[in-house]
């Protein structure tokens, strides 16, 4: 397997074009932020970190899954064989019972007594109205969600504390108003609960845990718990259907980090499920929910379906190859076909929504094409929230109370909303069917360990940026015209 053929493994129906991007026009190693594309300039340099067949990461598509930009499979390992619709057959293999996955038989018939863990990766929220400042300095403390250029890295702590300061009291307001914090945490261990249970139903004894990228479990906390469990595979599935160099990418990258550094980890077979918008499973869970809500209207077939997605800054699609605006658009591409293929012809749309910053961010943005729409005469718009799987601050308060007035507003007059799948049985079967199939394909990451003078040199370097970065955002922070120009920038 080359770099090129690992970046293929990304999900890449529409893709090529920016797959290539990752591994050709973006030199800079450490500041364009896809974990793919880190992965694949680490395989053009052997010595480094990743054996070249070390980690499994795979799009969890019926089309693509195991198979290179060239058609050629990137797996070494066993590929699961598949019947026509896209379910694997495994599901029907598995015969374990007992603690873990005894029994567990993979593609290869070998019977395996492994202790299966299935990682589930989310974003995390604020529990309390204290938590709102810290959690969103952990948010923007985060290279992947403000992407400075390599020079400027070390200012990255400074930056996000002054952000965090300035940006807390309107988040806080938003959080105030959907009860006082985040809904996700309870969410999400709702949905692993679910999924172990869907899990042991089809046969597959699995510890399920939750790591959180930016607040409480970290991500750190559950991998704790999977070496003090003594996991022996490892499943690792983020929560969020189309990858984000800003979402999944951030979170594997925490975890190339963890893994590289410890010999336990380093050695545990892993699989990735990159991105899972394209399974049949999600696609008609998500029609199912948007047929349910489109009943609640006097007249369904005149509604608006109006898909509102998280946006990301213009610059991570342009630059550094987020696939996450193609496989946004393939994604509502197979919602509205199965809507069709069931007799729904309604129009729709997609734009959007939660822009923070000055910078560009993908377009159309949500408001404006709200008040377009109500312009233009449209009447009933049922809006879809498509990037995310449980109910956050951004459907609970930017949706329902925003958009909702603003569309009022705009001459829009029947308003409905499409809940969050949340543990929607289907939706959860369907995660299970994705463990399921992905786990023969785990592997194990070799690394190896730096010395114990690169250790020496990367604190030196730590401290120095460290202590430049304080004293500069000491000054920035004297300064009351670069606070209100932030200030203004931010709300
Ligand atoms: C696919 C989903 C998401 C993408 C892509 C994403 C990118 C992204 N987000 C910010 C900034 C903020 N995000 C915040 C909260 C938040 N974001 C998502 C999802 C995606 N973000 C979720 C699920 C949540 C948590 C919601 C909750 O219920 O707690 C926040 C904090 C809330 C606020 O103040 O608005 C910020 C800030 C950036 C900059 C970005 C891409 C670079
Ligand atoms: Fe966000």
């Amino acid at each position: 397997m080359d770099a090129t053929s690992f970046c293929g493994a990304l999900p890449q129906t529409k893709l090529s074009a920016s797959n290539r991007n990752f591994s050709t026009s973006c030199p800079r190693a450490r500041s364009v932020v896809s974990v793919a594309r880190h992965l694949s300039e680490e395989f053009q340099q052997p010595d480094k970190l990743y054996s070249r067949e070390s980690l499994v990461v795979s799009s969890s598509s019926s089309a693509n899954k195991g198979m290179t930009a060239s058609g050629r499979s990137y797996l070494s390992g066993p590929v699961m064989k598949r019947n026509p619709v896209g379910q694997a057959f495994c599901a029907a293999s598995v015969v374990g019972v007992g603690a873990f996955c005894e029994g567990f038989v993979d593609s290869h018939l070998h019977v395996t007594e492994d202790k299966v863990g299935v990682l589930l990766l989310n974003l995390g929220g604020p529990e309390t109205l204290n938590d709102v400042q810290p959690f969103l300095f952990n948010l923007f403390a985060d290279p992947d969600i403000i992407r400075l250029p390599r020079l400027f890295q070390f200012l990255q702590k400074p930056l996000a504390k002054l952000i965090s300061v300035l940006r807390a009291p309107k988040s806080k307001e938003g959080y105030a108003s959907i009860g006082g914090g985040s809904p996700l945490r309870k969410i999400t261990d709702e949905q692993a609960d679910a999924i172990k249970m869907a899990l042991k139903a089809k046969g597959l004894t699995a510890n399920v845990y939750v790591g959180m990228r930016y607040w409480y479990p970290f991500t750190e906390e559950a991998i704790h718990q999977i070496k003090k469990d003594k996991i022996t595979k490892l499943v690792v599935l983020p929560l969020y259907p189309q990858f984000s160099i800003s979402t999944t990418g951030s979170s594997l990258r925490v975890l190339q980090n963890i893994f590289s550094e410890d010999a336990y980890l380093s050695r545990l077979p892993v699989a990735i499920i990159q991105s899972w918008y394209q399974r049949e499973g999600y696609i008609k869970s998500m029609a199912d929910l948007i047929g349910e809500e489109l009943q609640k209207f006097a007249k369904p077939e005149e509604v608006m379906i109006f898909f509102s997605a998280h946006g990301v800054p213009l610059t991570y699609v342009e630059d550094a190859g987020d696939p996450y605006k193609d496989q946004m658009e393939e994604c509502i591409y197979l919602i509205m076909q199965e809507l069709k293929a069931r007799g729904s012809y309604n129009d729709h749309a997609l734009a959007y929504q939660s822009r923070v910053g000055p910078v560009q961010w993908l377009k159309p943005y949500t408001d404006e094409v709200l008040v377009e729409l109500g312009r233009k005469g449209v009447k009933s718009l049922l809006a879809v929230p498509v990037s995310f799987v449980s109910e956050h601050i951004e459907t609970l308060e930017e949706i329902d109370m925003e958009y909702k007035e603003l569309a009022l507003e705009s001459g829009i007059e029947n308003w409905g909303r499409v809940p969050a799948l949340g543990c929607t049985s289907s939706f959860i079967t369907d995660l299970a069917d994705a463990v399921i199939e992905a786990l023969p394909s785990a592997k194990s990451i070799s690394t190896t360990r730096s010395t114990s003078e690169e250790s020496d040199r990367d604190f030196l370097s730590y401290a120095i940026k460290m202590i430049f970065g304080s004293v500069l955002a000491f000054v920035l922070l004297l300064c009351p015209k670069v606070i209100t120009a932030f200030r203004n920038l931010l709300v």
